[in-house]
């Protein structure tokens, strides 16, 4: 290379304004670092550089005169042949690998540059053919090539996605890279996503959305890596997908995470059940004490911002001990589940029903006014006084007694629970199997219960 800068240069310095292709084509028929040749407008070979036999594989006296075509594996049809009818034809240059035959037999991809040489007005065209042994880089790259093919199979196997995602300076986001296993999501493949990342990202659910692009404008801020959880919603359910990634900032100044996406649906599910369980009393299903607190407060924190008053009660079976007495534990958990699951079925989904004693339970009515959470509360009185439980072939029945309270905005949830106390215990006091309200003697509404 060092030998071909140098006779440029005296070229350039030498020539002086005669700067022909043909000086040109001299410079490199003596200093090109490959088969040189000089072609007539017929494509027959008429020179060749000195390394000629050492860089195409035939000695120079086996072509001079003969056509140039004969280098190709199909010198009738070879894509030699095609490309020097295009020189010739339109004398425009062309380049590409051909793959050529050594006197050998031996086969070498030779990347190739026709170029043509005008000499002067009236002198015929001439192809000056430059060309490079490349066959140990094709080698190479289809080594690169078969090696990357392994490494897909590889990633494609595993679980989740892998991912390269792109943030530019608008804050745009654009998935240069996915595995195949973001197939796992419904109507999802890797083309159509690196495509359009709103594919998978306008699946985030909107709840979801604001956080998701905070967390990765955060990691691009600070280059701290990525972890985040977030909803995508299909036409069969939501999938959980948590994400980690590692940032970096490119000099162009976008920010690239290299990481992986894994479906934690089903994780999710066993964590709300654990939830559900750790908040839920275990023979009723209603909310324990703990859990009635902590949604309760949630509840009074809405109501206070709101101005709401919010009904409160507690009940108490009836006589239980008699009951237990009577038929047994046994029966008495069977009355215990029948009766929490009437007042499930009497209650909105989103009233707090919670099993916070023994017999006691405590309802909180969300978004109902008092006079409202009376008539609520009278149903279940009543159709907890209707259960018939049948305990080794004798029906059974018992009755409830609630005493009602209203949380005011800034009253705790201590102290109405206390005075709802107060109003069962009255509701007791008066005969059972009725409500009585929070102030003294003020009976709500009564039933008939065995005494
Ligand atoms: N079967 C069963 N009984 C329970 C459970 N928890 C508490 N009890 C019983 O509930 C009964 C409560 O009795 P008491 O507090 O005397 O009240 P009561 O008999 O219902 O009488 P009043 O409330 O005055 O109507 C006790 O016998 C407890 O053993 C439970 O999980 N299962």
């Amino acid at each position: 290379m060092k030998r071909l800068r140098e006779a440029w240069q005296q070229w350039r310095v030498g020539a002086q304004g005669s700067r022909s292709p043909a000086g040109l084509g001299l410079l490199l028929r003596d200093h090109y670092p490959g088969a040189v040749m000089r072609l007539d407008h017929e494509g027959v070979v008429r020179e060749v550089n000195p390394g000629f036999e050492r860089h195409a594989g035939h000695a120079p006296e086996q072509l001079l005169g003969q056509r140039a075509v004969l280098l190709d594996i199909d010198p009738l049809h070879g894509e030699f042949a095609r490309a020097l009818a295009h020189c010739l034809s339109t004398r425009q240059p062309w380049q590409g690998v051909l793959l050529c035959r050594r006197a050998d037999g031996s086969l070498m991809h030779q990347s190739t540059v026709i170029q043509p040489l005008e000499e002067g007005p009236g002198a015929s065209l001439q192809l000056l053919v430059m060309q490079r042994d490349v066959t140990g880089m094709r080698e190479r790259g289809l080594q690169d090539r078969m090696l990357l093919s392994r490494l897909e199979g590889t990633l494609s196997r595993v679980p989740g996605v892998l991912f390269r995602l792109r943030q530019d300076a608008e804050a745009r986001l654009e998935f240069l890279y996915l595995s195949e296993g973001v197939k796992a999501l419904p109507g999802l493949t890797p083309d159509l996503v690196m495509d359009d990342a709103e594919r998978l990202l306008g699946r985030v659910l909107s709840e979801d959305r604001q956080r998701l692009a905070t967390s990765l404008t955060q990691s691009a801020v600070s280059l701290e890596p990525w972890h985040h959880e977030f909803r995508l919603g299909f036409a069969d359910g939501v999938r959980w997908l948590e994400g980690r990634a590692i940032p970096q900032r490119r000099r162009d100044g976008d920010t690239l995470w290299d990481g992986l996406l894994i479906d934690i649906t089903e994780r999710k599910r066993v964590e709300q059940r654990v939830q559900r369980l750790v908040g839920t009393d275990m023979l009723t299903g209603a909310l324990n004490r703990r859990a009635f607190f902590e949604q309760g407060e949630a509840v009074q924190a809405r109501a206070r911002r709101q101005g709401q008053r919010v009904p409160v009660a507690m009940l108490d079976l009836d006589h239980f001990k008699r009951l237990n007495d009577t038929f047994g534990h046994a029966a008495g958990d069977r009355a215990l589940q029948a009766f929490a699951m009437t007042c499930r079925d009497c209650l909105r989904p989103y009233d707090l029903f919670a099993r916070i004693g023994g017999e006691e339970f405590v309802v909180m009515l969300v978004d109902s006014e008092p006079h409202e959470a009376l008539a609520i509360l009278e149903r279940l009185r009543l159709a907890v006084a209707a259960i018939e439980l049948d305990v080794e072939g004798q029906t059974i029945g018992f009755t409830v007694s609630l005493g009602l309270a209203i949380l005011e905005p800034e009253a705790s949830l201590d102290a109405v629970l206390a005075l709802a106390d107060q109003a069962l215990y009255r509701a007791k006091h008066e005969g059972r199997n009725r409500i009585c309200g929070p102030v003294e003697g003020a009976s709500l509404a009564s039933g008939t219960g065995p005494a």
